[in-house]
């Protein structure tokens, strides 16, 4: 790939919380040519996501959060149902960051991680990859009430719902988040909860 790849100049557009970067490069097409490219990149690093689910209850946890890049463009959607989920900081690991995340947003302290996707998420815009886990959790493992970090004005609902209920959420369109809908179809698909 890197052969058909040159000349590339970085651009930065934004250093704020996140990195927006202008890439130019040349860029060789199938039929030979050379042609100068020019696309932006958002960095905000990657980042997790987690299904959590009881089999003897056929539940699972979702979060329930105000998403403003979704009000910016549809006020209606703005409440987003998701799995837990959390941007990996810097010199920390995907399962490290998505166990810590888990006791933040909703409040369990799960041990028994299993990694199942790894996906891009937005490939023409975003380098993150999303690193997408199962767990399953029960009663005693619950620590806290959950709701994410006041001092990072977060505010997560936490919603314990029968996995079935999930699913009809996907085609009813209440459950438009892609990691989440990801995750509830490979539970499905595995039969990881009896329905
Ligand atoms: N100041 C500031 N803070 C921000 C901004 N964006 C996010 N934050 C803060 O960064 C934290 C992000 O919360 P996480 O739980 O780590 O991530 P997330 O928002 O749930 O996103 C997860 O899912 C996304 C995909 O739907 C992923 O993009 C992301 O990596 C992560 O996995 C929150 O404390 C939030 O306040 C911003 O633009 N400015
Ligand atoms: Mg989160």
């Amino acid at each position: 790939m890197s052969k058909n790849i040159k000349n590339i100049i970085y651009k930065t557009l934004s250093k704020a919380w996140a990195t927006l970067l202008e890439i130019n490069y040349d860029y060789r097409f199938k039929d030979g040519t050379w042609k100068r490219v020019s696309r932006e990149s958002y960095d905000r690093g990657h980042g997790t996501g987690i299904l959590l689910y009881n089999i003897e209850k056929g539940t699972i946890i979702l979060t329930n959060q105000f998403r403003m890049p979704i009000y910016h463009t549809n006020k209606d959607e703005a409440m987003s149902i998701e799995v837990c989920a959390g941007a990996i900081d810097d010199n920390d690991l995907p399962e490290s960051t998505i166990i810590r995340e888990v006791e933040e947003e909703v409040g369990y302290k799960v041990r028994d991680v299993k990694k199942v996707i790894e996906t891009y998420m937005s490939p023409g815009a975003l380098t993150e990859k999303m690193y997408l886990y199962v767990a399953p959790y029960s009663e005693d493992m619950k620590v806290s009430e959950g709701g994410g970090l006041a001092s990072e004005h977060e505010e997560i609902e936490v919603m314990e719902i029968p996995f079935t209920r999930a699913l009809e959420m996907i085609e009813s369109g209440e459950i438009r988040d892609a990691k989440t809908i990801i995750l509830l179809q490979y539970a499905q698909i595995n039969n990881l909860i009896k329905h």
